[in-house]
């Protein structure tokens, strides 16, 4: 080909097409590959341009020098014959990376004639001399437009945005022109000026950017499901912003910036910088005031696999959950691709995936129904069953599991369970994905299974951070970072180089290093090093800043509030039908406890007895056995039912509520589904009970129907016990506490509901209004005529004005439990809070 580049590496030659843009970098898929440590996996690009052969720096970690001077991150500078390119470290540095000699790179084409296109503002000056754009003239191809926009500007986001974007097979988005009295309206529908049309985060109509006759600027959210974001923040639905030169709008995965009467677009396609700038984290005050992440700073090359390992307590979660925005650190800015992380956090998290250590998805489900329910909570609603499907489908296929798709998950392996996680995560496209311990638990084939998934993730063109404690599989990361006792940084920089670093020969020796000199001063070994030079010195350069939490980091979310409510109602009914041994045990409990109640003086009924020849009250010591049992029941049933259902699925909660979930429609979705279970169960329960008994022959509120206004009382009372289990669920650390707590609330049940024994005239008269049960037996009492079949032996002529046979008092005691039921949500709320990443709450 007439305009080839030709180079020579190691004393080979090696031909370059025009025509297509050819990556650099140890991926041995790369267009030049070139196998040497110091080189990112992605280290570089070349593209043929209107002005020649254009070198790019992609963010490699050691950098790239031309004719001896660095080129910054995305930066592009014009190769001619006899450039002499250094990837990896400069010619003079000890350790001098890959050297590249150009022998042939012919100019460039001839521009093309200029295009028909609306009227706007003139293009941009040409760039300064010495760097040059991998962007063509005006009328050129839309990317090299874009390319030229953003290198105009000076900005990061660079020239070579459109030769990654070309190369990557995305279809670019031309700079559009600002003209006064025109909208531009943006979205995934063919029908808008700007189509974006292969992101579901991306509503079909999303936003509308508005040039005014007198040329300002604003934009206008057209109830967009994820949201429209005006510089990193969250615009409300349907409302309008006005636009400043400069002002960067979020649409899904591109970000348009006003730049010169230009609205040029940004597309995230995985290949970005994120970078950790003097993370440092303290807890506690005063004297419990301790430092558990120390001054940790490194740059994660694109496309990268980065190991994270370290004794326990040394600081990894704290540092992945500074990384992930879940709990800011207290100093230090986490950076993604140039955006500050915590600033920007309610526009950048729906970029980053985080697999939880525990799995998110319920594992009774099958692999494509829980996918199924992941993909409603995180696309916007309007995003069609259909176009979910397809990327449930893509990420399926891309992890391999398409062949497991309708098997339960529970029946998986741990390796093949960990896939699932990450295809959760994958569906929305993240370019940054982090991982905390994924194969702990898992057997030596498992742990490698996992890590070639996340070398191949990486090798797909995303940044893949990894939490392990296995260090079998360590030689496939591009990066490791050791994290030292006392949370601070050992070493980063390659594998290989790790364990020489610390002058070891296996990883446990180094961990019994840390373990025996815990108080050594490993963070001051790290930053006097070379390796330190070579591999963060340029991070750290940048002073320390206080982290810049966004305080107005507001939910977002795809669906409505309603439509999460449904989604999670049909998820749950899903997950309850698809355990059998759970649907009996439901079942099966209220009839047991009915039928129990049967076998106590099966000739008695609930009715008052003849008083004795005195005229005195004779107690009807059946019915109030029965009333005790239909209440008790109640208790246990709507207790049990709930009381492990917060915290089996805390992870899941945890990891939703971070990608948008409410946690109100949360809570709703727990109550009207287990509500109607107890409800249901009560019914059965007091029905069975009742149904062999003769019972008052009118009520108080439902005449006749006596049974049914027992009923009432009986469900409220175990629907506010369901309540009291979620509650337990949300407070408790694990399962197992559970069933303690179940214990002492039924107990204080029993003793405190008014029928074991009398509690009037005592202090624990008043202690037993705050029982559900009390109310419970008081609703029930009401219409049974309590007062005329239970006396207290010391005081028989003392009457329970609980139990007064009133209208009004039948309504007293379900107002009283309603009221209880709407504190213990309040209260099942600020429990939940607890457990949400800090910048949700
Ligand atoms: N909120 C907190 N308050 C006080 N100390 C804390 C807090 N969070 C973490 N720590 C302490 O900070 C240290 C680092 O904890 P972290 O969980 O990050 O370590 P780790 O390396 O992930 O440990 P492991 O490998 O065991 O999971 C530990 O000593 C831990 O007890």
């Amino acid at each position: 080909m007439a305009a080839e580049l030709v180079v020579r590496v190691n004393g080979q030659e090696r031909r370059l097409a025009d025509g297509t843009n050819h990556t650099i970098g140890r991926d041995p898929d790369a267009g030049l590959s070139l196998q040497d440590s110091l080189v990112s996996w992605r280290h570089g690009e070349m593209a043929y341009a209107s002005d020649g052969w254009v070198l790019t720096d992609v963010g490699s970690t050691n950098g790239t020098f031309v004719d001896g001077a660095r080129i910054r991150t995305g930066e592009s500078v014009a190769i001619v014959p006899g450039s002499v390119v250094w990837f990896g470290g400069a010619e003079d540095a000890p350790d001098p990376g890959v050297r590249v000699d150009v022998l042939s790179a012919p100019a460039g084409p001839p521009p093309p004639p200029p295009a028909d296109g609306p009227p706007g503002p003139p293009p941009p000056p040409p760039p300064a001399t010495g760097s040059t754009d991998s962007a063509g003239s005006a009328g050129s191809t839309g990317s090299n437009d874009l390319a030229t926009m953003m290198a105009g500007d000076g900005d990061v986001l660079a020239a070579s945005a459109a030769a990654r974007q070309a190369h990557q097979g995305s279809v670019p988005i031309p700079p559009r022109p600002l003209v006064p009295g025109q909208t531009i309206r943006i979205g995934r529908a063919a029908d808008n000026d700007l189509v974006i049309a292969d992101d579901l985060l991306v509503s079909r109509h999303h936003v509308e950017i508005v040039t005014n006759p007198d040329s300002s600027v604003i934009a206008r959210d057209l109830g967009a499901g994820n949201g429209t974001f005006i510089n990193g923040a969250r615009m409300p639905k349907g409302y309008t912003a006005p636009l400043q030169p400069g002002s960067i709008v979020g649409v899904g995965h591109t970000t348009f910036r006003l730049h010169q009467g230009m609205l040029v677009a940004h597309q995230d396609t995985g290949e970005v910088d994120f970078l950790a700038r003097h993370l440092s984290v303290v807890v506690g005050k005063g004297d419990k005031r301790k430092q558990i992440l120390r001054d940790v700073s490194f740059r994660a090359p694109q496309k990268s696999l980065v190991g994270v390992i370290g004794p326990s307590g040394s600081g990894k979660s704290t540092l992945l959950k500074a990384l992930t925005g879940y709990q800011p650190a207290t100093e230090g800015v986490v950076e993604y691709d140039d955006r500050n992380l915590y600033a920007e956090f309610d526009e950048l998290r729906q970029r980053i995936g985080l697999v939880p250590q525990d799995d998110i998805l319920h594992r009774d489900l099958t692999i494509t129904e829980g996918l199924q329910y992941a993909a409603k909570l995180r696309f916007p609603a309007e995003v069609s069953a259909a176009e979910q499907q397809q990327r449930i489908s893509e990420v399926l296929r891309e992890l391999k599991l398409d062949v497991h798709a309708d098997k339960k998950i529970t029946s998986l392996s741990g390796g093949q369970r960990k896939r699932v996680s990450v295809a959760v995560e994958l569906l929305t496209k993240p370019s940054l994905i982090l991982l905390d311990e994924p194969t702990s638990g898992l057997d030596p084939g498992m742990d490698r299974d996992v890590m070639r998934l996340l070398r191949g993730l990486a090798d797909d063109g995303r940044t893949v951070l990894v939490v392990t404690h296995s260090v079998a599989q360590l030689h496939l990361c591009d990066r490791v970072l050791v994290m030292a006792p006392g949370g601070a940084m050992g070493y980063y920089g390659p594998p290989e180089g790790a364990l020489p670093f610390f002058g070891r020969d296996e990883w446990a020796d180094v961990f019994a290093d840390f373990e025996n000199h815990r108080d050594a001063d490993w963070g001051g070994k790290w930053h006097q090093s070379s390796e330190y030079q070579r591999y963060v010195a340029d991070v750290d350069a940048v002073p320390p800043a206080h982290a810049d939490v966004a305080t107005a980091a507001k939910r977002q979310k795809g669906q409505s509030w309603l439509q999460q409510v449904a989604t999670l109602v049909r998820r749950y009914l899903s997950v309850i039908t698809a355990d059998r041994g759970l649907v009996l045990q439901m079942v099966g409990l209220p009839v047991v406890l009915g039928l129990v109640s049967l076998i106590i003086q099966p000739g008695e009924d609930l009715l008052p007895l003849k008083p004795d020849e005195l005229g005195n009250i004779v107690p009807n010591t059946t019915a109030t056995v029965i009333a005790m049992i239909l209440a008790i029941g109640a208790c246990l049933t709507g207790c049990a039912n709930s009381m492990r259902e917060l915290i089996k699925e805390r992870s899941i909660y945890e990891r939703e509520r971070a990608v948008g979930l409410s946690r109100s429609a949360y809570i709703a979705s727990k109550v009207l589904v287990l509500g109607a279970i107890t409800s249901v169960q009560c019914l059965v329960m007091t029905l069975i009970a009742c149904s062999v008994r003769e019972l008052p022959d009118k009520g108080l509120v439902l005449g006749p129907l006596t049974i049914l206004e027992l009923a009432v009382p009986v469900i409220f009372l175990g629907v506010t016990s369901m309540i009291v289990g979620l509650l337990i669920s949300a407070a408790v650390k694990t399962s197992e506490q559970t069933m303690s707590m179940l214990v002492v609330y039924a107990i204080f049940q029993i003793v405190f509901g008014g029928t074991l024994f009398s509690l009037l005239g005592s202090p624990a008269n008043w202690f037993s209004w705050f029982m559900p049960a009390r109310w419970g037996l008081g609703g029930i009492g009401t219409t049974l005529t309590m007062n005329l079949m239970f006396r207290d032996r010391n005081d028989p002529d003392r009457i329970d004005p609980i139990w007064y046979h009133m209208t009004s008092h039948w309504f007293l005691a379900l107002g009283i439990m309603a009221a209880m039921s709407i504190v213990l949500l309040v209260a099942v709320s600020l429990s939940l809070r607890k457990h949400e990443p800090e910048v949700m709450r």
